[in-house]
Order: structure tokens, then C-alpha cells, then sequence
């Protein structure tokens, strides 16, 4: 078996080199699922995987926009449109100096698994920009989005491709994405997802990814007999993700001791309350500040500089940054420290070795793909409502999110539950994940 995993990442790494985090991700998957083609002759010798792990479609493009000095700015803007066999691309758009290749083609492989398990008719795809938000005006916020779309809008639609956001794009992004699409083709669609209240936006939506990863958690925890009350959880990131995390976490009796941006982490030993968790999303949503700035407002808290949140006393883990952001020592600081449950808000988080020491923990581990997949499933319940034309209320949007985060955590059980009753979150995932969109390949012959 070994061998046959490690000629199929050779051919995947022969073809595209220098792309690590999409290798990683693609070898994450390859270790899971290839046992599992391989004792079934449906899939076996059909080259499912290989098919998978390459793009229907990359396109990449010229952003030129104007900058409030009036000096013109060249960026590149991305969609990989990576699989649509069961239903048209979707995933989100991330605005961030890193962004590549390589990052969008782990994403958006991510995301083909992700919203097969979200039980709704979704393929997968992510896009974005190397464009730096940080410091810009809303201006050139606007012009850039403006020129990002000018080129986009011919390769998506509502039947078609449907992005969102991700790091760097929120709410005002997508307005500013919508005006321009809107404009170009002279049609209100549901072409974006999280979209505002008023103009095609579902209620949960800002709160799903979130809601939906500590939902996740409770989920687990209820395999233990366990639940988040009376927990102290820690939290990676202060964007969209970390802050609904957080707000879930306190909802439901868990006391949250930190959140983190790039340039470190606030540790409060008193507990991140409702009233202290308004103040962040204040300073980071509204203000455009640094996590720092907690302390001038609490100054019994403390600003860790450049360090990340793992080496905290703590039950709970939930990294809501970025990728890799939690490595195999961080993973081990955890687990000493007591941890016995994570649950990946953002996408690939931890590293390999990180997932190995929570699996040879036997802790209840969850990968992004899994835990996170609440915001893409309420981004599927937006569309659902702008096809119909209606509106669900809140208390409706958030039962169907609670109930697909169950499915999703059953789906976990089934393809990943082994003979001793543990639960490989990884591998059920995966596979489960993996099916439904073979499934759909397979009876639609080579295409
Ligand atoms: N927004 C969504 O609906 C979904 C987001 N995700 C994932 O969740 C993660 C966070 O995304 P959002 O909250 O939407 O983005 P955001 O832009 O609202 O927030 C990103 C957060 O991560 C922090 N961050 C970024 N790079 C960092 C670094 N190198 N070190 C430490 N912190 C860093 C930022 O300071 C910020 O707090 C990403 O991995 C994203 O792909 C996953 C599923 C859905
Ligand atoms: O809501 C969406 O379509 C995208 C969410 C996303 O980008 C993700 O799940 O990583």
C-alpha cells in the first residue's frame, strides 16, 4: 500500500513542483483514501484521485487599479475552478500578499471534500489576489475590487461558479464585487455569497463558520458524554471565523482565554465575555486595528508579541487563523497542557506532524474540511433562498446549520469510526468526502 501511495505523490509532485501547501493537502488525502479505493473495485483503476488532484480550470489574470496617490498598481487575481461534477464551483475568494498558486490549489482541493460533506449540490473552487488590504482606503478598496471583477465576472454565474470571501474579503469586498458583476452583466443574481441583509444575503451567514466549528466541537465532545460547558478554549486569529468561534464558545458556557492576529496573541486569564468580545469586533471590523490594542482596553490581559496561543493551559484548541499555523511542538505544548479537543476553524491549520501527535493522543481531532464546513453549507442555504427568491428567518438558517453539522459529524463516523471505537476525524472525512464526488465522476464517464 505504501508504495502505491508513494508512486501516486510522485507523479502528483512531478507535476507541480515548488506548490508545498498543495502537495501537503493532496498527501493528507492520498494516505486516506488510495487504502480505501484500492479495496474497492468501483473505484479502483479508474484514476478517480489523479482526475481530483487536477483543476477543470485555472485562470489567472492582470489587476490593474489606481491607488490613492494616483500611482497604477499591478496585481494578480486567481479562480481555480477545481471540480463540478456535483454541483457548480463554490469557495471563497482571499486577498492576502501571499496568495498564490499553490495556496488557492490546496483551498480549493480542500473545498471540493468539504462541500461534498456538507450534503448539498456543490463542487469546489477558490480564487482570490495577491493584493495587500491591509492600510488601504475603502477607496482603493473599492477600485481594486472594481478592477478584480472586471475580469472575473466572465468566468462565473450563479449556475456556473459562486464565490465568497475568506481572508481578506468580508462583507464590504463582496458589495463591492456584487456592484461591479451587477453592473456588467445587468442582472441581480446570487452570484456571491455573503452578500449584505438587504441586497440577497442569508441571516447566519456572517456567523456560520464559526457557529459551525464549535458546533462541531459539541458534537465530539458528545461522543465523551462531554459538552463545552464550564471548558477554557483557545482561539487562534480575530477575523471573521475566531470572532463567531469565540461568540458560540461563551454561548454555550465555555471561558475563551485568547485571540491572535500576525503579530501575536492576547491571553486574559478572566475570560473573553460578551461585552470584551464587542470591543474586538469593533477594533478589527470597524477600526481596522491590532489585537494589541485589547490590553489598552483590559489592561489585565496580555499581549504575547510575535507568539501564537498553543502553549496555553487549556480543554479546548480551535485555530482560526490561517494554514500551518500549528506545528507538531505547538501540538505537543497542547496536548501537556491537557487539551483533548480540536476543531479547525480555519483550513489546514495544523501541520502533519501536528496531526500525528493529536492522533497518537487519541484526542478528538477535527480537520477543517470537516469543522469549518458550516460556512460554505449556510453560503448553500444563501443560494438556496436567492433561487426562491425568499428569506428564511435566523432561528431557521442556524437549525439547518446545526443539522448539517451533525450530518457532517455522522458522515465522520462512518467512514472513519475503527474496530476500537475510536474516531479518525481525518480519514472519515476524507473518505466520505471523496465518495459522493467520485460517485458523481464515475457516472458521468470521462469528461
Ligand atoms: N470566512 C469563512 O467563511 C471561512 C474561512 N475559513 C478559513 O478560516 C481562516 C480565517 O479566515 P477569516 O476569518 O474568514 O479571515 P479574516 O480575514 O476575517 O481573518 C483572518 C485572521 O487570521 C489572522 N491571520 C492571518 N494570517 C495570519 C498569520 N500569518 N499569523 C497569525 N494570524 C494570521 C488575521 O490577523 C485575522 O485575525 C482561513 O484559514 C480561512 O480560509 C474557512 C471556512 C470558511
Ligand atoms: O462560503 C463559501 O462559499 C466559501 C467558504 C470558504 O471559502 C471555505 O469554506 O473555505
Amino acid at each position: 500500500m505504501k508504495e502505491i501511495i508513494a508512486d501516486f505523490l510522485d507523479l502528483v509532485k512531478e507535476r507541480n513542483a515548488h506548490e508545498p501547501e498543495f502537495l501537503q493537502a493532496v498527501e493528507e488525502v492520498a494516505e486516506t483514501v488510495i487504502p480505501y479505493i484500492v479495496q474497492h473495485d468501483i473505484y479502483y483503476g479508474k484514476n478517480v484521485l489523479l482526475r481530483m488532484v487536477e483543476p477543470e480550470r485555472l485562470v489567472s489574470f492582470r489587476v490593474c487599479w489606481v491607488d490613492d496617490n494616483g500611482e497604477i498598481q499591478v496585481n494578480r487575481g486567481y479562480r481555480i475552478q477545481m471540480n463540478s461534477a456535483i454541483g457548480p464551483y463554490k469557495g471563497g475568494l482571499r486577498f492576502h500578499p501571499t496568495v498564490n498558486a499553490s495556496i488557492l490549489k490546496f483551498l480549493a482541493f480542500e473545498q471540493v471534500f468539504k462541500n461534498s460533506l456538507t450534503t448539498l449540490p456543490m463542487g469546489g473552487g477558490k480564487g482570490g489576489s495577491d493584493f495587500n488590504p491591509k492600510g488601504k482606503s475603502d477607496n482603493e478598496i473599492m477600485r481594486f475590487c472594481h478592477a478584480f471583477m472586471s475580469e472575473l465576472f466572465r468566468h462565473i454565474g450563479p449556475n456556473t461558479d459562486i464565490p465568497a470571501g475568506d481572508i481578506g474579503v468580508g462583507q464590504r469586498e463582496i458589495g463591492f464585487l456584487f456592484g461591479m458583476y451587477r453592473k456588467l452583466r445587468n442582472e441581480f443574481t446570487g452570484v456571491l455569497t455573503g452578500k449584505g441583509m438587504t441586497w440577497g444575503g442569508s441571516l447566519i451567514r456572517p456567523e456560520a463558520t464559526g457557529y459551525g466549528t464549535v458546533y462541531f466541537a459539541e458534537n465530539m465532545l458528545r461522543t465523551k458524554d462531554d459538552s463545552l460547558e464550564g471548558k477554557t478554549v483557545v482561539i487562534s486569529g480575530s477575523g471573521n471565523v475566531a470572532q463567531y468561534a469565540a461568540e458560540k464558545s461563551i454561548q454555550l458556557g465555555a471561558k475563551v482565554v485568547t485571540l491572535s492576529d500576525s503579530s501575536g496573541y492576547i491571553y486574559d486569564e478572566e475570560g473573553i465575555d460578551a461585552e470584551k468580545l464587542k470591543f474586538v469586533m469593533h477594533l478589527k471590523n470597524e477600526k481596522r486595528g491590532r489585537i494589541s490594542e485589547y490590553i489598552e482596553e483590559y489592561p489585565n490581559a496580555k499581549f504575547l508579541k510575535g507568539k501564537t496561543p498553543w502553549n496555553e493551559k487549556c480543554d479546548i484548541a480551535l485555530p482560526c487563523a490561517t494554514q500551518n499555523e500549528l506545528d507538531g511542538n505547538d501540538a505537543k505544548a497542547l496536548l501537556s497542557n491537557g487539551c483533548m479537543c480540536v476543531s479547525e476553524g480555519a483550513n489546514m491549520p495544523s501541520t502533519k506532524d501536528a496531526i500525528a501527535e493529536f492522533h497518537k493522543a487519541k484526542i478528538l481531532f477535527a480537520p477543517g474540511k470537516a469543522s469549518n464546513a458550516g460556512g460554505v453549507a449556510t453560503s448553500g442555504l444563501e443560494m438556496t433562498q436567492n433561487s426562491l427568491r425568499y428569506k428564511w428567518t435566523r432561528e431557521e438558517v442556524d437549525k439547518k446549520l446545526k443539522e448539517i453539522m451533525a450530518d457532517i459529524h455522522q458522515s465522520c463516523i462512518d467512514y472513519g469510526k475503527d474496530e476500537t471505537g475510536y474516531i479518525d476525524y481525518v480519514k472519515g472525512a476524507n473518505i466520505a468526502g471523496f465518495v459522493k464526488v467520485a460517485d458523481a465522476m464515475l457516472a458521468q464517464g470521462v469528461v
